[in-house]
């Protein structure tokens, strides 16, 4: 049975995704591309399948990709997607200081990969603390942790991740050229605002190279 193709030029995403998909009961193995692909403006959502689909219209055939977001509740669910150029261009400082004169410091994590399959993290923007390793770990708290993402071990992190809760959702698929539709998205609209969350896509290219967007 052929991998799972993980597509990605995020070294940090790639360790954990596998380090996530390797544990536990049924273990999922991938094998990784690294691909510069364009990423559209949109939503998490948008961005997420337009980037899968270009994934694997290159590789010509199924691949995962996951796209991130850092959701600020104050700003109405922005940076989301584009957190990374926040991030590129401001640090973790310029992050924190975004925030000053709103009450709310919350935040989500949100991954999104086609088939889509969310994770959601809620959590707290907080000056940073622990190893500047991966982008914005070091100003995520997740609520009841009393820790930063950068201060968890890999292992702590990956237990109770935006990550881990998507790829949970993946591991448990069987794959299959269906297309469901749940109520997965309706509950994320309703819950947009409450807090920091990550989703990941999945896009599936079934028989035929007819390209299908699993919801689940
Ligand atoms: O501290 C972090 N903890 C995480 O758990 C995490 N997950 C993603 N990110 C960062 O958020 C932005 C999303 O951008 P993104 O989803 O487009 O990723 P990317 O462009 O780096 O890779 P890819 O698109 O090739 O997969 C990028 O700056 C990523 O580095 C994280 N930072
Ligand atoms: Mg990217």
């Amino acid at each position: 049975m052929s991998k799972l193709v993980f597509v990605t030029g995020n070294a940090n995403k790639l360790k954990e995704v596998q380090a996530i998909l390797s544990a536990g009961n049924q273990p999922v193995e991938i094998d990784s591309k690294s691909l510069d692909i364009d990423e559209i403006q949109g939503s998490t959502q948008e961005v997420s399948r337009a980037k899968c689909k270009r994934a694997a219209e290159l590789l010509d055939g199924p691949c995962i990709t996951e796209d991130t977001a850092l959701c600020f509740e104050a700003l109405d669910g922005l940076p989301g997607p584009y957190i990374k150029y926040f991030l590129e261009k401001l640090g973790h400082d310029g992050i924190n200081k975004m925030l000053v004169g709103f009450e709310s410091k919350k935040a989500w994590a949100l991954s999104s990969e086609p088939i889509l399959f969310e994770g959601r993290t809620d959590g707290t923007i907080v000056p940073a603390r622990g190893a500047a390793k991966f982008g914005w770990d070091p100003v995520f708290e997740p609520n009841g942790t009393g820790l930063t993402y950068a201060e968890m071990a890999s292992e702590q992190k990956n237990l109770i991740s935006h990550r881990f809760k998507a790829l949970e959702k993946l591991r448990f698929t069987p794959c299959g050229n269906t297309v469901a539709v749940s109520k997965a998205e309706v509950e994320y609209d309703n819950s947009f605002r409450e807090g920091a969350r990550a989703w990941f896509t999945v896009f599936r290219l079934f028989m035929a190279k007819v390209a299908l967007y699993v919801f689940l």
